[in-house]
């Protein structure tokens, strides 16, 4: 066994290994460590290793999905090694090859289960897509091929290297498969032989698996996507031991088409997840109004990829307002969608082959509720532009619903061993089976009836168990009559207080049970393969189905969370401005409401002349708020959702950036203000003139001169170099005067008031510059003691002198040049040194003369020491 074990175990790579022993499997060595740990169950120890005592632990087979779950979660692999074949099976084998020792059963691994390639209802979140993704370097540029295999959607696009990061953050993959030793790999993903990921591998794969000749048909993918599907093919095919799950046909996803977020935008956004980890308090989390698992699915992917198509944008705005402007209509279909299965993740286990009878019937509801819904949208002459594309969507499964309501009971079970799902009337044979297994089991329950008026005993029962079958159980004092020789009973059993018997009429009617039962098991079995078969060819409508209701749920849920709140339909326009009336923070808006408080709404108006607001204020203020609110309004929109504004105007927006407060991200061995300066290093260097920027107190995580000098710079260069707009809120009152400089740059400010000695947050933007921080009185506020506080004020009275003596901490910085100016100095500089070089000769140049020239040559560049 140890051998056998020891072979599956290297064939598991980094995957624990469970190993089928009986009703257990079972985990041992490291695999015992870690699973014990993490799932919190007791580690024992079995035999002997090489002198030392094995560790193991083990999980009920019966319960091993929950196991399994935690484990996943506790971001472990698993490798699933079951018996291949019965003890009787494994003797038999033995027997033949002439082997007298005892036999092993055979065991082989089954299926790897890993979090990126989950099926099973208990371990998928339902309201969450789970992506599986495979990412490689081709021709410097960089292929991903993305899919969810719970619904089988797959998406194949490419990047520049430097883009690698917002796209993996944009998917949001479980798991990542990218070719071994590939230097751009991000920690945590699963390296996989380079072979795999071939462009032509990666096509042929496509073409068989979709029977297509040629994959024009469904978009025109490239080398490094082609190289990336091959690589997460090649994963799958590993994963399932040669069994593909769902896989539609592939789209591709164009660049430039969805709104980019690198991770630290999305992470300060909090998006789809909280600061603090999990979906409370989220973005989604205050916006989702979904009935369906599936429509809330599509929400996390719409404000994950908000568009850059201004068309697409309108039609998805137009259905939300048709159903916002129509309360009983929308109610109406959100009560259609609320009772429908989860049709797209019932058909993905379906076609991974881990359907059971329940999924088919999921799909039967689904699909006849999809036709419902169709039905009642068919009796509107007003519809939407986007229904053109969605109508045909959700009808045209008549033909499968008929059958499979037709075939299958109304609740089939989730377990297919027992039978019971095919609906009576549906196959005659299969009703004349049941009918002779129900009459033997008439006849069983008269024979007891028979039984006991010829013995007499009254407390004789026939009993059924899984070892013997029907038997007759009689109380030992009455057991004598049947052990009569001549009885017509035979023994097969002593219990305590109980003996067992069997008769020959009763051994007749049960072999008629278990022949009927046997034939009428595999009569459903037949055909449960040919409804999988039925569904399987029809999955690319089936799923089109399903994509179908979750956009109408969507839609639904947002026009739902508009009338909730008063919010309204955004106007996403050519050009740069950026114009939000009355706007509001989704999130900071329900807490308050929670609270009985009010929110204060604030407009925002960046436009070409005024592109950079510098907004000051006191701590507490509103500003974070702020500057968050208007770039959540800008996702809102460009995902087609309404937006908590009174009105709203957006020119579309490229990119989106956001940098608000610092985060450590110690894991990854960066202090606060590395991880500061690294996201606004990529800002200043990809912002764009179409993109949206919001900066909050760059620099307050260093000293207070390089900080201001940094704030400063970066302000100059967001105005004169990437000329984005921009919200930029700092502690710092000097960098008011860049105002002076900068033409398209206003200065903002929170509004507060001190009312007898208490500090009064008015959370209102007003113009012009803050008067002063209010630190002290924010200080008061959190409750820091009185002592601290005087003493504070006297040091700051001190150091407010000081700085009106030397004019504060940017005296000197009138006269400093406007940031491009310094830059065209510096590079006319560069000019003439280069000219100096270009004009030399040198190899005619004596040894003594070059060391002159090169002292020239420092004293020009200004650096003579
Ligand atoms: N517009 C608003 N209406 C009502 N309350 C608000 C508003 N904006 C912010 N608040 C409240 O004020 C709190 C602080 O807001 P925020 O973090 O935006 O302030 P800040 O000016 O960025 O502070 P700091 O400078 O300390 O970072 C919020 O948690 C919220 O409770």
């Amino acid at each position: 066994m140890m051998a056998q074990y020891l072979a599956l175990r290297e064939e598991a790579g980094d995957c624990l290994l469970f190993y089928r022993m009986g009703d257990f499997f079972e985990l041992f060595f490291d695999d015992a460590k870690k699973a014990a740990a993490i799932l919190d169950i007791a580690l024992t120890t079995r035999g002997e290793h090489n002198g030392a005592p094995i560790p193991m632990c083990g999980v009920p087979v019966h319960s091993a999905e929950s196991y399994l779950a935690r484990l996943i979660k506790g971001g472990c692999r698993v490798a699933i090694a079951e018996q291949t074949e019965t003890p009787a099976e494994a003797k038999e084998r033995a027997r033949k090859e002439g082997r007298a020792s005892k036999a092993l059963v055979a065991r082989d691994i089954v299926r790897f289960v890993t979090a990126g390639t989950l099926t099973e209802e208990a371990l998928l979140e339902p309201r969450r897509a789970n992506v599986l993704a495979a990412a490689c370097a081709m021709r410097g540029l960089v292929g991903i091929a993305a899919c969810d295999i719970s619904t089988g959607q797959m998406e194949l696009e490419e990047c520049a290297p430097d883009r690698l990061g917002a796209t993996l953050a944009r998917l949001g993959a479980s798991e990542l498969v990218v070719p071994d030793g590939w230097e751009l790999a991000p920690e945590n993903a699963i390296a996989r032989s380079g072979h795999e990921f071939s462009s032509e591998g990666g096509e042929e794969r496509l073409k068989l698996i979709h029977g297509v000749a040629t994959l024009d048909g469904f978009g025109s993918f490239t080398r490094p996507m082609l190289a990336a599907a091959g690589g997460l093919i090649a994963y799958l095919d590993h994963v399932g031991r040669g069994s593909l799950p769902l896989l539609l046909p592939p789209q591709a996803r164009a660049g430039e088409a969805t709104l980019a977020m690198d991770e630290a935008t999305r992470a300060s956004l909090e998006i789809l997840e909280s600061a603090q980890g999990g979906r409370r308090g989220s973005l989604i989390d205050a916006i989702d109004r979904c009935v369906t698992g599936a429509g809330a699915r599509q929400l996390a992917e719409d404000l994950s990829a908000p568009l850059t198509d201004r068309t697409a944008i309108a039609e998805r705005l137009e259905l939300v307002e048709w159903l916002h402007d129509d309360a009983l209509l929308r109610e109406d279909l959100r009560a259609a969608l609320r009772a429908l299965p989860d049709v797209g993740r019932a058909l993905g286990r379906i076609v991974a082959g881990r359907g059971s009878p329940r999924d088919l019937g999921q799909l039967r509801d689904g699909l006849s509720g999809a036709r419902v819904v169709a039905d009642r949208l068919a009796r509107r002459d007003d519809l939407p532009v986007l229904f053109e594309t969605l109508l045909p969507g959700l009808s045209g499964h008549g033909a499968l619903v008929d059958h499979f309501e037709r075939a299958l009971v109304p609740a089939p079970p989730t377990e297919r061993g027992q039978g019971g799902y095919i609906a009576e009337g549906y196959d005659s044979a299969l009703d004349e089976l049941r009918v002779m297994s129900g009459n033997a089991r008439r006849a069983i329950a008269a024979l007891e009836t028979k039984y006991r008026e010829e013995t007499g005993v009254a407390a004789l029962k026939i009993k059924h168990n899984n070892v013997l079958g029907y038997f007759i159980e009689v109380p030992s004092r009455h057991a004598d009559k049947l052990m009569e020789p001549d009885s017509g009973f035979s023994h097969r059993q002593t219990m305590a207080g109980a003996m067992r018997f069997n008769a020959l009429a009763l051994h007749e009617e049960a072999s008629r049970i278990t022949e009927a039962g046997a034939h009428a098991l595999a009569a459903e079995e037949a055909h449960f393969e040919s409804l999988v078969a039925e569904a399987v060819a029809a999955r690319r409508e089936i799923a089109r189905t399903a994509a179908a209701l979750a956009r109408i749920d969507v839609a639904a849920g947002q026009a739902e969370r508009a009338a909730e709140g008063g919010w309204t339909r955004p106007h996403v326009v050519e050009g740069l401005s950026l114009d939000i009336e009355g706007g509001r923070h989704p999130v900071v808006e329900a807490a308050l409401m929670a609270q009985s408080e009010r929110f204060v709404a604030n407009d925002c108006r960046l436009g070409t002349h005024d592109r950079l607001w510098l907004i000051g204020g006191p701590n507490m203020g509103g500003k974070s708020t702020f500057l968050r609110q208007n770039a959540l309004i800008v996702l809102l929109a460009q995902a087609g959702g309404f937006v908590p504004a009174k009105a709203a105007r957006i020119g579309m927006v490229d990119r989106l950036f956001s940098r608000v407060g610092a985060s450590d991200n110690l894991a990854r061995g960066r202090s606060t203000f590395m991880v500061e300066m690294v996201e606004t290093a990529a800002i200043l260097a990809q912002a764009t003139e179409s993109s949206f920027v919001i900066l909050d107190e760059v620099g307050r995580g260093t000293s207070t001169y390089d900080g201001l000098a940094l704030a400063w710079a970066v302000a100059e260069a967001v105005h004169e170099s990437n000329r984005c707009r921009c919200l930029f809120a700092t502690h710092y009152h000097e960098l008011a005067r860049l105002a002076e400089t900068c033409e398209a740059l206003s200065l903002h400010h929170v509004r507060a008031r001190e009312w007898k000695g208490d500090l009064v947050l008015l959370h209102e933007l007003a113009e012009g510059p803050a008067d002063r921080s209010y630190g002290l009185a924010v200080a008061r506020l959190a409750g820091v003691p009185p002592k601290v506080i005087s003493r504070a004020k006297s040091v700051l009275e001190k150091l407010e002198k000081g700085r009106a003596e030397t004019g504060g901490l940017a005296a000197g910085l009138g006269d400093l040049p406007l940031f491009a100016a310094a830059e065209d100095a510096r590079e006319e500089q560069c000019d003439t040194l280069r000219d100096k070089l270009r004009e030399m000769d040198v190899d005619a140049l004596a040894p003594r003369d070059a060391l002159e020239i090169l002292y020239d040559l420092k004293r020009e560049a200004g650096t003579e020491s």
